[in-house]
């Protein structure tokens, strides 16, 4: 068999294992490999997998899987690690990168050695649910689509049915619920607890696919800053703190009530390489 290297990565604290092309072009990612290979104690340990291709339309094409197997949806994070990498391979020159990911084209910009951008392509509306059902209250709910699909939930609406504050909040218990919700049937949703309190924004985030809480969220980030804007009057950049204490700057242009060039700037680093020997 051939050898199966691979290359761990953190954007934010969501992390990666991550598979070039270039490196293990016969490598065969079913949903079964990619379980072991996520699994904390018996593989590498990962809330996804991502897969690097070269591509003749654009400067590499990325493949996102969550932990589960499931894929097809957008991973901000995912994206933001795969253009961290393809500058460390030396495989790009540029600070700006082109990159295709499910039919889609997305734009790329290397910061700094530690902070990389990431470009939405389109975002959808904010669809708001008045009556969602949350630790026996009925609160609203934002929905919106920045590529994989997120709720936002304003952690001050639950004043005295939950913690006030967001570290103490039951975010993998209420998530869990929400997420397999007869609503949000059959593909589930992610699931944002944000504290919109002070000027920058405190959020924590429920992983479908993961199904546990991940230490940042770039979809669940910008889906935060945009209801942020639209509901609650913040201007861009806005500034959220995940869960890992990183910082999050999610930028946009505002043309009246449209919104666009959303971009989301953040940490990324390539933690080691490695080969799979036992899977
Ligand atoms: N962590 C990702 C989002 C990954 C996809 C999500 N779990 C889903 O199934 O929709 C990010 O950084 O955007």
């Amino acid at each position: 068999m051939n050898r199966i290297y691979f290359f761990k990565c953190s954007a934010a604290g969501n992390d990666f294992v991550l598979f070039d092309d270039d490196i293990t072009p016969d490598l065969s990612l079913d949903g079964k490999f990619i379980r072991k290979i996520c699994d904390r104690r018996l593989g590498v340990g990962a809330d996804g997998i991502i897969r690097i291709k070269n591509s003749g339309k654009a400067d590499f094409e990325m493949f996102y899987y969550n932990s589960d197997g499931t894929g097809g949806m957008l991973c901000a994070n995912g994206a933001r690690a795969a253009l961290k990498y393809v500058r460390f391979a030396g495989k790009v020159k540029n600070n700006d990168i082109v990159f295709e990911s499910s039919g889609r084209r997305y734009k790329g910009n290397i910061v700094s050695e530690t902070e990389i951008k990431f470009y939405f392509s389109d975002i959808g509306e904010i669809n708001v649910i008045e009556d969602l059902e949350i630790a026996g209250r009925k609160i609203a709910g934002y929905e919106i689509d920045t590529g994989a699909r997120h709720l936002v939930i304003n952690i001050n609406d639950l004043k005295n049915s939950a913690p006030d504050e967001l570290s103490d909040f039951p975010v993998v218990e209420l998530g869990r619920i929400i997420r397999y919700s007869e609503r949000f049937e059959p593909e589930g949703i992610n699931v944002n607890f944000v504290e919109f309190t002070g000027p920058e924004l405190k959020i924590r985030t429920y992983e479908k696919g993961v199904e546990d809480e991940t230490l940042s969220c770039g979809t669940g980030s910008a889906a935060a800053a945009i209801v942020a804007h639209k509901i609650f009057n913040y201007k861009p950049p806005v500034v959220l703190y995940p869960k890992s204490g990183d910082k999050f700057i999610v930028d946009f242009n505002v043309n009246g009530n449209k919104i666009a060039d959303v971009s989301l700037t953040g940490p990324a680093q390539i933690i080691y390489k490695g080969e799979l020997l036992n899977l």
